[in-house]
Parts: C-alpha cells; sequence; structure tokens
C-alpha cells in the first residue's frame, strides 16, 4: 500500500551507504516529514536516549539502515564490535519502535546471514541449515538474530516489523577505507590511486577465485521502498541482482573504469572469505520487484563520484 507522503520517517543511519541512498529516493518521491540524526546526535546503542528519541518524535515508519558495517578485513579484525554494536542498535531501534506505536519497520540484513556452502542461488529458506562463514559470523550471528526479533515481535504482537536482506552493495557514499571496507570501494581507490601515482603494479587480496554479486545502492534504495509499501510478512526477502562476477573479474573492470594500466598481483594471504553467494531473488521479483542498474554502469557512477569527492586527496 503506498505510504502517505506526509508520514513521519525516521532513516536511522542516513548519512551512510545505504541510508543515503534511502533518503535521496525518499526525496525524490516526494515526501517531506523526513526524521534524521546523526550518530553525534543520537548514538543508537544508548538504550535510554533511544527510548526518549522516540517517545519524543513518534515516528510512524522506521528503515533501520544504522549498523556498523564493514569488509571481510573489519569483520574478522573486529568480532566484538560487530556483534555487540549491531545486536545493540538493532534491538534499541526494534524495541522503542514497538513501545511506540510505529506503523512499519524495515530492518536490513546482509547476505552473510547465509551458510557458507549454502544452495546457490540462495533462497530464504537457507538461513540456519548450516555453519557460517567464520570471518563474518559475529556480524551474521547479530543479523540473524535482528530477523528473528522482527519475527519474534509479529508472532507476538502483530507488530509489522519486515527484514530485507541485501546482497554485496556500491554506490554513492561508500566507505572508501584502505583496509575496512568492502572490495569495491577499496579497489576503486587502489586502482585510481596506482594510476595518479604512476604505479606499475596494484595488490588485490586473496586468490581472485570468489564469486560475489554486487547491486548499485540506488536499486538496493528502490527495493527498501518497494517493501515498505508492499510486503508484511513473516520471512526475510532476498535483494539481489541476479548476476555475480568472480574478483577477479570485477578487479579487471574496476582497472578498465579507472583506466589503470599496470598490473595486478594476487595476495593469497588474505581470506576469500564465502566461495559464493548468490542471492535467490524470485521471491522479490514476484512481488514486482527488478533492478535497473548494471554493474559496469553503477561501477562508471561511482568512479565519478569519487573523483568528485575525493579525486583531489
Ligand atoms: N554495504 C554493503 O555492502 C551492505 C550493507 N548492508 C546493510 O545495510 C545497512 C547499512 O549499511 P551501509 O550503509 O553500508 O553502512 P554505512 O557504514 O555506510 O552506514 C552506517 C550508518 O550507521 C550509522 N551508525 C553506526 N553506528 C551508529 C550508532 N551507534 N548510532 C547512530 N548511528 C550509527 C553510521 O554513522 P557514523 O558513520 O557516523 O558512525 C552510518 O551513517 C546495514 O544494516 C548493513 O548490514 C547489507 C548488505 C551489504
Ligand atoms: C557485504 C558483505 O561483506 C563482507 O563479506 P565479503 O563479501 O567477503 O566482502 P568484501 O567486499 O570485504 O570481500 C569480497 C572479496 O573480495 C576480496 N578482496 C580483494 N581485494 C580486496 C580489498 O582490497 N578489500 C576487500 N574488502 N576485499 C578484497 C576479498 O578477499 C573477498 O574474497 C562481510 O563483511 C559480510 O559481513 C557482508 O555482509
Amino acid at each position: 500500500m503506498p505510504i502517505d507522503t506526509s508520514a513521519k520517517i525516521f532513516v536511522a543511519g542516513h548519512r551512510g551507504l545505504v541510508g543515503s541512498a534511502v533518503v535521496r529516493k525518499l526525496n525524490q518521491l516526494g515526501y517531506t516529514n523526513l526524521l534524521l540524526r546523526t550518530h553525534s546526535d543520537l548514538d543508537l546503542t544508548n538504550q535510554s536516549a533511544v527510548e526518549s528519541f522516540f517517545a519524543a518524535e513518534k515516528p510512524q515508519y522506521v528503515i533501520l539502515a544504522a549498523a556498523k558495517v564493514g569488509g571481510i578485513h573489519a569483520n574478522n579484525t573486529y568480532p566484538a564490535d560487530f556483534i555487540t554494536v549491531n545486536l545493540q542498535i538493532q534491538t534499541n531501534v526494534i524495541v522503542s519502535s514497538f513501545n511506540h506505536k510505529v506503523q512499519k519497520l524495515l530492518f536490513l540484513g546482509s547476505s552473510c546471514i547465509y551458510p557458507k556452502f549454502a544452495p546457490q542461488p540462495i533462497p530464504e529458506n537457507a538461513l540456519l541449515t548450516a555453519p557460517l562463514e567464520p570471518t563474518n559470523e559475529w556480524y551474521a550471528i547479530a543479523k540473524i538474530a535482528g530477523i528473528k526479533m522482527c519475527q519474534a515481535y509479529r508472532l507476538q504482537h502483530n507488530f509489522d516489523a519486515i527484514s530485507a536482506m541485501p546482497t554485496n552493495l556500491y554506490g554513492t557514499n561508500d566507505n572508501f577505507h584502505p583496509e575496512n571496507s568492502h572490495v569495491l570501494p577499496a579497489l576503486l581507490r587502489r586502482f585510481h590511486e596506482a594510476k595518479i601515482n604512476n604505479l606499475d603494479k596494484v595488490v588485490v587480496w586473496g586468490t581472485g577465485s570468489p564469486l560475489r554479486e554486487f547491486l548499485h545502492v540506488d536499486d538496493l534504495a528502490d527495493a527498501v521502498i518497494f517493501l515498505l509499501e508492499n510486503y508484511s510478512d513473516l520471512e526475510h526477502v532476498n535483494v539481489g541482482s541476479g548476476s555475480e562476477v568472480t574478483i577477479k573479474e570485477l578487479a579487471e573492470l574496476v582497472k578498465e573504469v579507472v583506466g589503470f594500466k599496470g598490473e595486478l598481483i594476487w595476495d593469497s594471504t588474505k581470506p576469500d572469505g564465502t566461495p559464493r553467494k548468490l542471492m535467490d531473488t524470485s521471491k522479490l521479483v514476484g512481488l514486482g520487484w527488478t533492478p535497473k542498474i548494471s554493474l559496469r554502469d553503477g561501477l562508471v557512477d561511482t568512479y565519478k563520484w569519487y573523483l568528485e569527492n575525493y579525486g583531489k586527496q
């Protein structure tokens, strides 16, 4: 059902990759009453601050895009932060949303919730059927708890909380940190810096053989609003692009888009992570949503944004 454009919508994490794309999309669609707080205005790990905020502001809808997020290295290096901060943020926001009668909440998880060796493409019902990928199990356990909290509040209290599970995302406002980011922004930056410094080699992590599915964050934002308007059920919903590339193919594509002419060196001392994680998106496609942005177009667009925002550093 379409949401009234004057509805008060709290987008938690509105300065991040996903939150900022959701805000751009809501603005485009004419939503006029967005409730936004930076991390320093409202620390979502602080339970009493979150409770007071919901009591005072009474949002009608909540999109939970605030989380502790990072790539394979960050997940593997800071397991305590990834499990604790994510459990705290999501528990505080879900419970306060219920306490203060939010009409609907959308929780964002991630494709890493699925078993390391899940059937491919991965259907929603592969959840909790086998062990997780060790490099990100702490984050995955927090995300699985988020899905289960949404289900528990729906079952016990009829609270309209839904969960979307995106594949690997990229785009405007991504995190380009050299070690703690995801592969696509990390490589964009590394190839760019190698090009402007006239280097002849770039190091890429792992073997290059893992397969990953990438979705532009503007497509994800579109899917988030589509689900908010059209889906109210217990099971989480996969959100993906439906196509995958090897990390080697991705690296070659980023190299071409950036215009780096040198050689790739594979550092196999770095972890590959899960070998493959292609989402089965037939549930979302069946509801009527499909992605629009190809990986090449999305990459060109993201590099343009990177140049405009970080290119002079
Ligand atoms: N990026 C990806 O490839 C994928 C992301 N997702 C999911 O999408 C969601 C958003 O991820 P993404 O946009 O990439 O992450 P980002 O790191 O880009 O953004 C996260 C946002 O959350 C805010 N935040 C973090 N901690 C707190 C806190 N304690 N209090 C208030 N705000 C806080 C951050 O603010 P600040 O920076 O100031 O701390 C930031 O604005 C997450 O749930 C993630 O699991 C799912 C699949 C893939
Ligand atoms: C979204 C998702 O993101 C993470 O899982 P991941 O898919 O493994 O993510 P990643 O982007 O960090 O790596 C993908 C692949 O790429 C290789 N790789 C090469 N070179 C670099 C590189 O320079 N940086 C990074 N980060 N990876 C590199 C890397 O070795 C790996 O084989 C989890 O946090 C998980 O919790 C999660 O939800």
